[in-house]
C-alpha cells in the first residue's frame, strides 16, 4: 500500500489547480470488502438513473436549494476504511465539520458515464473519490470549452485508488465521464496522471494501441456539506 501521509507529493503537476491522485489508496482486502458491504446494500437504496445508478448516503439533500443534509451519521462500513486515512492527508481539515459527513455512490457498466457538470455550491469545495472495480477515465473541461465538444484534460482513475479535487478546480472547470463501452486515445500525452498507473494497466493499454474496455467501476465520493438541519423528531430506523 502507498504510504499515504503527504499530499502534496500526490499532486498531479500536469494540471494547473489542485488535484490530486493517489494509486493504491486502499489495500486489496480494503477494495474488496468495500465491493461485499456494498453488493450487500439492499436494492431499493439505489436510484437508477438512464446512464448510472446512485446511492445518496446517509440521505439526499433537501430543502428549496437541495444543499442542507438532514443530520445523520455515514454507515460504518463505509467510514472505516477511509477517515482515518483521510485525516492523515490532512483531507477535509480546514473544512466545516473537519471530515465528510455525505457520500455519493455512483455506479457506471460499460457504456454508462455522467455528463460534464460542476458539483455545485452546496458542498464544501473539495471532493475525495474512491474508485471501485473497473478502471475509470474522467475527463476535464474549460467551462468555456464545452460547446465544442472536447475535454481538456484526462485522468486515468485505476480501483483502489482516490482522486482529490479542492479549490479553483472544482469550482472553474467542469468533470465528466464518457458513456463509452470502451476508451481510445488513452496515450501517455493525452492522460496528465500517466506516470501514477501501473505498469499492467500501461502495458496492456500501449499494447492495445491506447483502448482499454470498461467494466463496472463504483465511485464514492466522499464530501462535508457545511449546512446540517436536526432531524425534526428521530426516527426509530433512523436511530443509531
Ligand atoms: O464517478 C466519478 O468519479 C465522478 C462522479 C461525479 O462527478 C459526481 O458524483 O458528482
Ligand atoms: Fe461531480
Amino acid at each position: 500500500m502507498t504510504e499515504v501521509t503527504n499530499l502534496e507529493s500526490f499532486r498531479i503537476t500536469a494540471l494547473p489547480e489542485s488535484i490530486y491522485y493517489i494509486p493504491k489508496f486502499l489495500t486489496v482486502s480494503e477494495h474488496s470488502k468495500l465491493l461485499s458491504d456494498l453488493a450487500a446494500v439492499p436494492l431499493p437504496k439505489w436510484t437508477q438513473l438512464s446512464h448510472r445508478r446512485l446511492i445518496a448516503s446517509p440521505s439526499p439533500l433537501t430543502g428549496v436549494n437541495k444543499d442542507t443534509l438532514l443530520r445523520q451519521d455515514l454507515p460504518n462500513w463505509l467510514t472505516t476504511p477511509v477517515l482515518p486515512k483521510f485525516e492523515k492527508l490532512g483531507l477535509f481539515a480546514d473544512s466545516p465539520h473537519k471530515k465528510p459527513n455525505h457520500c455519493l455512490i455512483n455506479e457506471y457498466k460499460p457504456g454508462q458515464g455522467i455528463m460534464p457538470h460542476e458539483d455545485g455550491p452546496g458542498y464544501y469545495p473539495c471532493v475525495a473519490t474512491v474508485s471501485l472495480g473497473g478502471y475509470s477515465v474522467l475527463e476535464i473541461y474549460e467551462k468555456g470549452q464545452l460547446d465544442r465538444g472536447k475535454y481538456k484534460w484526462r485522468i486515468v482513475q485505476e480501483p483502489g485508488s482516490l482522486l482529490v479535487t479542492v479549490g479553483g478546480m472544482y469550482k472553474d472547470y467542469l468533470h465528466g465521464i464518457q458513456e463509452v463501452e470502451e476508451d481510445e486515445g488513452l496515450l501517455e500525452e493525452m492522460v496528465c496522471n500517466w506516470n501514477a498507473l501501473s505498469d499492467e494497466w500501461r502495458t496492456r493499454v500501449v499494447e492495445s494501441g491506447g483502448k482499454a474496455k470498461r467494466e463496472t467501476r463504483t465511485s464514492l465520493t466522499f464530501r462535508d456539506v457545511p449546512k446540517v438541519r436536526d432531524l425534526p423528531f428521530k426516527l426509530p430506523f433512523l436511530r443509531k
